[in-house]
């Protein structure tokens, strides 16, 4: 098999342009398109010179559907409409597509379910190594420590461009902590406080948000005790460690039949 042609869409992003270097630099892949919205200042420029690489011969273009039909898997960090618009192209092309996209509502999950009826998709809020290894962790250590002993709190920190809350980590290790307790994330988490609040409720998971500065991604899920506490921590150093995970998600995703993966499978941590 030859290298895997990709389509970044979202190029002119933080997260595009660290994907377009990341391709640049891997083996087994090649930078097949490269797509921005309409109106968007990239539109025209090659993609390479966008991303701080020098000429690549791929020109930023708003035509999404030409640039699938040309390659074999989509690298997708954009927006939540974007990603469901973008999901229905990759099942009319069949071809790979690699969700990063976070804050998306639960009609846009099922719009992307059904797009995975035709297409591998692989979504996950984060698609980091070591995020996904701490959320197994997560999940061990909340299924050891009971809901009566151990209060569960997530807390994370991002850039100030950042604009959806809780981040799709956050969401993520939640979600990890509520399987590991046997309980629903949705009827148990408190992701805002404010005011009264009263006494916390035995067996909810809480959520933290803070937004500042430059900061790429800082998660910690907190286990309170009475007189201990366990700090589960990741600090994300640089961009790169997401756009690898995407380029490697879809490798993997390459020789799969249809269907909605995370990268739990990916990394064969599931
Ligand atoms: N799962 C993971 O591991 C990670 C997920 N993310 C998530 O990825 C997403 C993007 O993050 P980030 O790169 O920081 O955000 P940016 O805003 O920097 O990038 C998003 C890009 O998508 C473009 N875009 C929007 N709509 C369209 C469209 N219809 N067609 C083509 N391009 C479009 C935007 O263009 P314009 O600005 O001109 O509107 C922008 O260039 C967020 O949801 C973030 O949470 C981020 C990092 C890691
Ligand atoms: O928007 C970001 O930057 C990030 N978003 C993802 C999230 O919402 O968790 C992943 C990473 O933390 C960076």
């Amino acid at each position: 098999m030859g290298d895997m042609g990709l389509v970044v869409v979202g190029a002119g992003g933080r997260m595009g342009q660290t994907l377009i270097r990341v391709i640049h630099e891997m083996d087994g892949v090649q930078l097949a398109g490269a797509v921005e919205r309409p109106g968007s200042p990239s539109l025209g420029r090659d993609a390479g010179e966008v991303a701080g690489v020098g000429t690549l011969g791929v020109a930023v273009t708003d035509d999404p559907l030409a640039a699938f039909a040309k390659a074999d898997g989509v690298l997708d960090f954009t927006t939540p409409a974007a990603s469901v618009e973008f999901a229905g192209y990759a099942a009319q092309a069949r071809i790979v597509h690699i969700i990063g996209t976070t804050g998306l509502s639960s009609d846009d999950e099922a719009k992307i379910a059904a797009a995975a009826r035709h297409a591998t998709i692989v979504k996950s809020g984060n698609m980091s190594l070591g995020v996904n290894l701490l959320a197994t962790l997560v999940k061990q250590a909340a299924k050891a420590l009971a809901a009566a002993d151990f209060d569960i709190e997530i807390m994370e920190m991002h850039h100030r461009h950042k604009v959806d809350a809780p981040s799709g980590t956050a969401l993520l290790l939640g979600q990890a902590a509520a399987e590991g307790r046997g309980i629903g994330l949705a009827e148990s988490s408190v992701r805002v406080r404010d005011g009264h609040t009263g006494p916390r409720q035995t067996g909810t998971i809480g959520f933290a948000t803070l937004r500042g500065g430059s900061v790429v991604g800082d998660h910690s899920v907190i286990l309170a005790g009475t007189g201990e506490r366990i700090t589960l921590s990741h600090h994300a150093e640089d961009r790169s460690i997401f756009a690898r995970g995407a380029v490697k998600a879809a490798l993997w995703a390459r020789d799969k039949k249809p269907g909605l993966y995370s990268m739990l499978d990916v990394l064969g941590l599931a």
